[in-house]
């Protein structure tokens, strides 16, 4: 086992304000972590620090045994983000290219790889469509195929089913799945209970703070309930009493 991602002590924020506090997490290869919590919480901000995109402001994040952030780390990292960024003007299958390329693909290992991500997210028949004639639910699926298609070690999702219907969702689960037993490892940002439920470790993060962490079945045993959806509503209700207390 490889440690993939390592958080320690983590402290983020935006200028003066304080989004994250003492956030501390041990991913290895082959894991599937999924962050949930409520709007706001603070999933998105602590996946930018592990991408890099912002510098922690107290601690440490250790991607695939670099220190980051590190731009040279980028390249091994496929990464959907939870805007959107694709080329309204451009094609589908030109969008794939022009990210692909970017990330120092060939021709021959984009000829087989635009078919495998865009096959996984079911948009095989649309390629030659141009982005802006796309659906809100399309653009998602195409921001997924670009970040599975130069098969990179770890793919950092955020809210990748949004806008996803269950069949698919169904479809996209298998294949990261197949992905995470092939060694390679999953950071997902979810408000879906159901994704959550396949993750094989979850950190739930609440006003900044991770609340509960741990593999579904742990937490559900830890805080006797029969869901993780409870999980959480109990991990909530016990922060809740804490702040109270103090
Ligand atoms: N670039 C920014 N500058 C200042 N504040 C920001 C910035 N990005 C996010 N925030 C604030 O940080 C807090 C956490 O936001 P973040 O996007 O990390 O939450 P989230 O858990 O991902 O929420 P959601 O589930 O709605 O995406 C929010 O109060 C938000 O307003």
């Amino acid at each position: 086992m490889t440690e993939v991602i390592k958080v320690a002590n983590l402290q983020q924020g935006y200028g003066k304000r304080i989004i994250l506090n003492d956030i501390n997490l041990n991913i290895n290869n082959g894991d599937i972590l999924g962050l949930i919590g409520p709007s706001g919480a603070g999933k998105t901000t602590l996946v930018s620090t592990i991408m890099g995109m912002l510098k922690p402001k107290q601690g440490t994040v250790t991607v695939l045994g670099t220190p980051m952030p590190n731009r040279k780390l980028l390249g091994r990292i496929g990464y959907m983000a939870q805007t959107d960024a694709l080329y309204s003007v451009l094609t589908a299958r030109e969008n794939l290219t022009f990210f692909g390329e970017m990330q120092g693909m060939s021709k021959a290992e984009l000829q087989k790889q635009i078919p495998y991500a865009t096959g996984i997210v079911n948009l095989n028949d649309d390629l030659d469509k141009y982005v802006k004639d796309y659906s809100g639910g399309m653009k998602r699926r195409l921001s997924l195929a670009i970040a599975l298609l130069a098969d990179p070690e770890l793919l950092i999702l955020d809210e990748p089913t949004v806008g996803i219907d269950p069949e698919l969702r169904q479809q996209i689960w298998k294949e990261l799945h197949r992905l995470a037993d092939e060694g390679k490892t999953i950071l997902l940002t979810t408000h879906v209970m159901e994704d959550a439920e396949q993750s094989s470790y979850l950190m739930m993060i609440r006003g900044g703070r991770a609340i509960a962490q741990g593999t579904p079945d742990d937490l559900i045993s830890q805080y006797h309930v029969n869901s993780v959806e409870e999980v959480f509503l109990q991990a909530g209700r016990d922060q809740d009493a804490h702040a109270s207390n103090d």
